[in-house]
């Protein structure tokens, strides 16, 4: 198993896109509509913010989920007993974002958006008959301004040596949401569970955006498309010192969506978030 880099613009790149989807549950693509200079702005300045006292005043919302989560409350990946190594950012367009920081991330999460909802179109139709067919109502709109839609900024700090035994930046998980848009990182690290069990790397070119399924799509669609276990592995040598950002869109329907016979997407995050212990 390899992950192909596909060209956005290629006569067949839909189709290419969606067979890499259902073999790895990942899809990378360059030449896409997203400008990397607007990704690169956001990862200095959200870098800058990460760095300053100021995300202290924005610390997250029990019941909203928006605003800045630190290191010392950050996520254990279910299954896992040591917290990932990183802290991160929760934008929704109805959240609190910082004044200096709403006009790119604002832009960026529309663009991300746009580009989603294209390569919904893009799965659908390369869906086989009997799959389409389980779909409740067409996959674009199950995304169709859904406030669910979270864009989280990552910051991994750079290693100290006194991370917790075990720790690792991003420990194995599954994503919950239905798709996550995500660009290439400005550090390397993201791998992909390869169905033989070992780890791959996530092409990192910066510029391209990694496109992978989640587990709210492998519902819906019965297993077709794989929801795969990912994770990021802490860097070595003269990396450990640099920090990574990166800044997934977790693409969430409508929480009135019917997923499949047993989930509406509501019931299915509720059941998700109660297991991680976020509810
Ligand atoms: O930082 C990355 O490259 C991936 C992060 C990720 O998988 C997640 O937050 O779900
Ligand atoms: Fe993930």
């Amino acid at each position: 198993m390899k992950l192909e880099t596909i060209d956005y613009r290629a006569a067949d790149s839909a189709k290419r896109f969606v067979e890499s989807l259902r073999e790895t549950g990942f899809g990378v693509l360059s030449n896409h509509p997203i400008d990397k200079e607007l990704v690169e702005r956001i990862y200095t300045e959200w870098q800058a913010f990460f760095n300053s006292e100021a995300k202290n005043e924005f610390m997250f919302n029990r019941e909203t989920h928006d605003g800045f989560f630190p290191a010392s409350i950050s996520e254990t990946a279910k299954g896992h007993t040591v917290k990932d190594i990183k802290e991160y950012y929760h934008v929704y367009p109805w959240g609190r974002i910082p004044d200096s920081l709403r006009a790119n991330i604002l832009a960026y999460y529309e663009k991300a958006n746009t580009l989603a909802s294209e390569l919904l179109e893009w799965i659908e139709t390369y869906s086989p008959d009997e799959i389409k067919a389980k779909f409740s109502i067409p996959l674009p709109e199950m995304i169709a301004n859904s406030h669910k839609t979270l864009l989280r900024i990552l910051h991994y700090p750079p290693m100290t040596g006194d991370e917790e035994m075990g720790a690792i930046r991003a420990a194995a998980h599954e994503d919950i949401n239905l798709i996550t848009v995500l660009p290439t990182a400005n550090e390397p690290g993201l791998q992909v569970k390869a169905k033989d069990g070992s780890w791959l790397d996530v092409p990192s070119d910066f510029g391209n955006i990694i496109i992978n399924i989640g587990d709210m799509l492998q519902e819906a669609s019965d297993g077709y498309f794989p929801s795969t276990s990912h994770r990021v592995i802490n860097p070595e040598g003269t990396d450990k010192t640099k920090s990574r950002i990166s800044l997934p869109l977790f693409l969430h329907p409508h929480p009135s969506v019917v997923l499949s016979e047993r989930y509406t997407a509501d019931s299915y995050l509720m059941e998700r978030l109660r297991e991680l212990g976020v509810l």
